[in-house]
């Protein structure tokens, strides 16, 4: 039997030397591209030629390996595998290696270096921070691994005794500030004695424990240590324990302590704990405390921090929305737009000794377009506009949420003329006293004294937005604060249709696009203005899904449909629908008798109008 190692990467082949037909056979090829389908070697150690099943040739130069000329029979095959093991490590390393370098040749260095340098500039102070921390970690961790000694043997206290008793101790010490005893026992009187397992257990014990022993010669101790003299003590120390046995004291027994040891003639003594370890024990207090307590501390510093404020959103300039956006809600409409003229000046107010109004109070049910309406203020007025939810103010702790009222003033008062629209009023503006929401009632006080603190000639407004007017604090709706009062409420047909026909403007419609608005504004009765939104998106989605290049009629009935009973089984099934609509509206005869109620509907615009 012979082995052979392929001078290539392709593997390497095992063969039989002594083989009958007098050539060498070819018994396992682990190849890694497969080939060789046929080999003949004319002499050893010659060339081998072999052809893949790729057709390529290879030209591999064979070495022979015998087990004669090994000392131990199972050699070779360790140093096969080895090699095949070094060959395919490098047959994968290779293409990674290829990999980096065309990277590294396409990337400079230089262009590297510049990246990181303009990403540290970018994050200079998590970077900083980052660093001074691991700087931190990394020499505690070096002096707390300088600074390891090995600990001594944790004995019971009356272990201790029977030592004393038995005469074995040679030192003893006390240490101050702790309760430990620390000591040694003589090996050579130990043997004469007892085992050393008898006299000293290796269990860790407790006891009671008291101070106050008196001290006396101190002995060695390691303070003040150089860093140097620190590791080469340590080294040294690693192997041999200053102290080969510890315990702690036990409450009013001191004094049979010491007259046993000074019976037995015992050197005792006692000592401060050493600065090193002092230092240690602090440190390791300190750690131990700041890793648990850091999470909080920075949950903290999110709540302190002046970068939540409310005053840092204000809106981007993109999205900018005019009075032409808005409809259905001419009344609320015509009172806004004279803040706005009062705002750009265009309106002569002083004149007549009239002052601008400091907050206006939009309310009404959700979806009408309240927060559309602000948002149109203040894209008509071309101010800086401030938009805060009432929830943001809402704080864990107490005080947070009125320093935020303050800072959003402050800042909107820089900006004015500007506007600042807080929705969701009812969030912070509920009537005080009827919880023990200390945080909230604060945060409320705050946001009238600001209301009130404005000047007339200031040209902050404050427009708020409610769903819920009956729960607001009658100081808020006082005149000079929410003096203004406006209803948002549900648009009329003509709305509705005026809506339909501002969401429409981009969609693709295969109808005319006023005969759609007709016929979606009879039939949706009680809609406000983010349901007719949604129909038209869901319409829209729904062309979209079944290929659709604009959106039909039946889309939008569809749309309606799962408007008002939503998307479930039911959907599919029309006499369902015509079941839920009897319900609905049992004043509908001509409907209900049809079979299919979407094909009535698709009878024409005459027919919906029965719906609504
Ligand atoms: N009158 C309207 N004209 C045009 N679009 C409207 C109107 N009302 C609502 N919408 C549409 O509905 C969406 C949501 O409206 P908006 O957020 O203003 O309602 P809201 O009254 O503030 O609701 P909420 O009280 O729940 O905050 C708007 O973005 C807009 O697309």
């Amino acid at each position: 039997m012979a082995s052979f190692s392929v001078g290539s990467n392709d593997g390497f082949l095992i063969t039989q030397k002594n083989n009958p037909l007098g050539r060498y056979r070819n018994l396992c090829c682990s190849f890694s591209v497969p080939c060789c389908s046929s080999i003949s070697f004319p002499a050893l150690g010659i060339r081998n030629y072999c052809k893949s099943q790729h057709g390529l040739l290879c030209n591999n130069r064979i070495r022979l390996l015998t087990i004669e000329n090994c000392g131990n029979k199972h050699a070779p095959l360790g140093k096969r595998e080895n090699r095949d093991l070094h060959k395919r490590f490098w047959l994968r390393l290779r293409p990674r290696l290829r990999l980096l370098s065309s990277r590294l040749k396409r990337d400079s260095i230089r262009s590297m270096v510049n990246e990181f340098g303009a990403f540290l500039r970018k994050h200079l102070k998590r970077v900083t921070l980052t660093t001074a921390i691991s700087v931190a970690l990394g020499l505690f961790y070096l002096f707390l691994k300088l600074t390891t000694l090995p600990s001594p043997k944790i004995v019971p206290y009356s272990d201790l005794v029977t030592s004393l008793q038995s005469g074995v101790v040679t030192n003893v010490l006390f240490e101050e500030g702790s309760r430990r005893i620390y000591y040694n026992m003589d090996p050579q009187r130990l043997k004469n004695t007892q085992t050393f397992e008898e006299i000293v257990p290796v269990d860790v014990p407790n006891g009671n424990l008291d101070d106050g022993v008196s001290s006396q010669n101190v002995a060695r101790t390691h303070q003040g240590m150089g860093v140097s003299a620190l590791r080469k003590f340590s080294r040294n120390r690693a192997s041999t324990p200053e102290w080969q046995y510890s315990t702690r004291k036990i409450d009013h027994d001191e004094n049979f302590l010491l007259s046993l040891m000074r019976e037995k003639g015992t050197a005792y003594s006692s000592a401060p704990q050493s600065v090193l370890m002092s230092m240690r024990s602090i440190l390791i207090t300190i750690l131990s405390l700041w890793i648990p307590l850091t999470p909080l501390m920075w949950l903290l510093y999110r709540q302190l921090s002046a970068a939540n404020s409310p005053a840092k959103k204000r809106r981007p300039s993109s999205q900018i929305v005019s009075f032409d956006d808005v409809e259905g809600v001419d009344a609320a409409k015509v009172e806004l737009m004279e803040i706005v003229s009062c705002l750009q000046g265009a309106s002569d107010y002083n004149k007549l000794g009239a002052k601008l109004p400091r907050g206006v109070l939009l309310v009404g049910p959700p979806g009408t377009g309240k927060t559309l309406l602000a948002r149109a203020v203040a894209g008509e007025a071309g101010v800086p506009f401030f938009s805060v939810s009432a929830s943001e103010f809402v704080e864990l702790f107490v005080g947070r949420g009125a320093a935020r009222v303050r800072d959003l003033f402050n800042v909107a008062r820089k900006c004015a003329p500007s506007i600042i629209f807080i929705d969701e009023l009812d969030a912070v503006g509920g009537k005080r006293g009827r919880s023990f929401n200390d945080e909230r009632d604060q945060t409320l006080n705050q946001l009238l004294t600001e209301m009130d603190g404005f000047e007339s000639d200031m040209k902050v407004i404050v427009i708020a937005a409610t769903n819920r007017p009956e729960a607001l604090d009658a100081a808020l709706c006082r005149p000079g604060r929410f003096s203004r009062k406006v209803l948002v409420g549900e648009p009329d047909e003509e709305g509705r249709r005026k809506i339909l026909a501002i969401h429409l403007r981009e969609v693709p419609l295969e109808e005319d696009t006023r005969l759609i608005c007709n016929l979606v504004a009879s039939l949706t009765q009680g809609f406000v203005g983010a349901d007719l939104a949604n129909i038209v998106n869901e319409a829209a989605l729904l062309a979209g899904r079944r290929g659709g290049e604009s959106v039909t009629r039946e889309d939008i009935m569809e749309a309606i449909e799962r408007a008002r009973f939503g998307i479930n089984d039911k959907q599919s099934n029309p006499s369902t629908i015509s079941r839920e609509l009897r319900k609905l509206f049992p004043w509908m005869p001509s409907l209900m008798g049809s079979q299919d109620s979407r094909q009535y509907a698709l009878q024409g615009p005459l027919g919906y109008q029965t719906l609504s």
